[in-house]
């Protein structure tokens, strides 16, 4: 039994190894946030060009093995491009002009086969990809433009130029079929790149606000607890300064003048205690009424000095409320997070300082 799970979990885990890598491979490694509209469009560039080498590659061999060198020719130079092209939104990841890597040979070598008839007589039959890569890869505005131009050259050639579709003995009328069929496939997918965008669009929205709810605090605006330790663990500072604020008898605010008073406080409180930082300072609402602040680029002497400016400008400040007037003042404890003190032990050191601090009668800064 226990062997049979073990097979089964290293089954899993192969099969989650080879779809991510096939994932990485056309997202070149762009996987974090696949909702961003330019990640979508490397992935899609990508997949497109993999097919396309697929068909090109063979058809190309196909053609040079039917004595159609051009036609060969021309297929395994797209196939040649849009490998190289691969290779290079893997280096560079700019999609934009890659992506006229992949459309603009594409529209050539789709006009060049139903100019030829391509392999038999059957080249008109590929041009039905044309409308949704343009469209996924350049969007709705240029994507309808481009393909308005080449709805045009379509109509030119297979209507107006000397073409070869008689040769292959096709019913006169199946050129306007084609005409109206490859327009009702523009249609199509013109429908589904604004579905898709749209949908996109609202995922991300939604996405963000998510984020937004999940990383800040409601009620002062600041980062909350999740959203604090998100910053602090990714920080690349190896060293910066933890000054853990608490509100003193803030709960007889609450007692005294109601819970609205009780919030004015909070979000007056993080006001100024934005106002004070410098410049690479965070602060964040850690707790009921406990904020974390976090410098860095400045010793700890300065660090300490910058919780007891903000000390006395909230003892200093009068908060007024409807007819309520009333003075606050906040505890605090500093602490450094450094290569010997990891970040959970510089938060529960501060937090050590801060008690100390209440116990020596509040209002006051304690440090290690
Ligand atoms: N209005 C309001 N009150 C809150 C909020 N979060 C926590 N509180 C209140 O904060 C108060 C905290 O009280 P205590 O933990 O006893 O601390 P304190 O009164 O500040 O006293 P010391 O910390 O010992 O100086 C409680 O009354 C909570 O209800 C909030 O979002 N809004």
């Amino acid at each position: 039994m226990t062997n049979q799970l073990d097979k089964l979990k290293a089954e899993n885990t192969l099969k989650n190894k080879a779809k991510s890598s096939w994932l990485t491979f056309f997202y070149v490694g762009t996987t974090d946030d696949v909702f961003s509209e330019d990640v979508r469009r490397v992935f899609i560039i990508n997949l497109f060009a993999s097919v396309g080498v697929l068909f090109t590659l063979p058809l190309g061999l196909v053609a040079l093995y039917e004595r159609k060198p051009i036609l060969g020719c021309f297929l395994l130079l797209i196939a040649f491009l849009y490998t190289v092209n691969h290779i290079y939104l893997r280096r560079t990841h700019n999609h934009a002009f890659s992506g006229n890597f992949v459309i603009y040979p594409l529209y050539i070598l789709m006009i060049y086969l139903v100019y030829t008839g391509g392999v038999k007589g059957t080249g008109h039959v590929w041009i039905y990809c044309v409308p949704a890569v343009s469209l996924f890869l350049h969007g709705m505005k240029r994507g309808l433009i481009e393909l308005s131009f080449f709805t045009l050259a379509l109509i030119i050639t297979m209507f107006f130029t000397n073409n070869h579709f008689d040769e292959f003995g096709y019913d006169p009328s199946l050129k306007s079929r084609i005409l109206f069929s490859f327009i009702v496939v523009v249609f199509l997918s013109g429908i589904y790149e604004y579905s898709m965008s749209r949908f996109n669009q609202e995922l991300k929205e939604t996405s963000a606000k998510l984020k937004l709810v999940a990383y800040r605090d409601p009620v002062t605006e600041l980062l909350n607890r999740r959203g604090m330790l998100q910053r602090l663990e990714t920080s690349s500072y190896s060293s910066f300064h933890l000054l853990l604020a608490d509100v003193d008898f803030f709960k007889r605010i609450n007692d005294e003048y109601g819970h609205d008073v009780g919030d004015y406080t909070l979000v007056e409180l993080a006001n100024l205690i934005q106002a004070s930082l410098p410049e690479k300072g965070l602060a964040s609402r850690w707790g009921g009424e406990e904020f974390l602040i976090a410098v860095c680029d400045c010793s700890e002497s300065e660090a300490y000095a910058l919780a007891e400016g903000i000390r006395q400008r909230v003892q200093q400040h009068e908060f007024v409320y409807l007819d309520h007037r009333f003075h606050m003042t906040l505890s605090f404890g500093v602490a450094t997070m450094n290569e010997s003190t990891p970040l959970r032990e510089a938060i529960t050191l501060a937090d050590n300082h801060l008690y100390n601090a209440k116990r020596a009668g509040r209002n006051q800064t304690r440090r290690g």
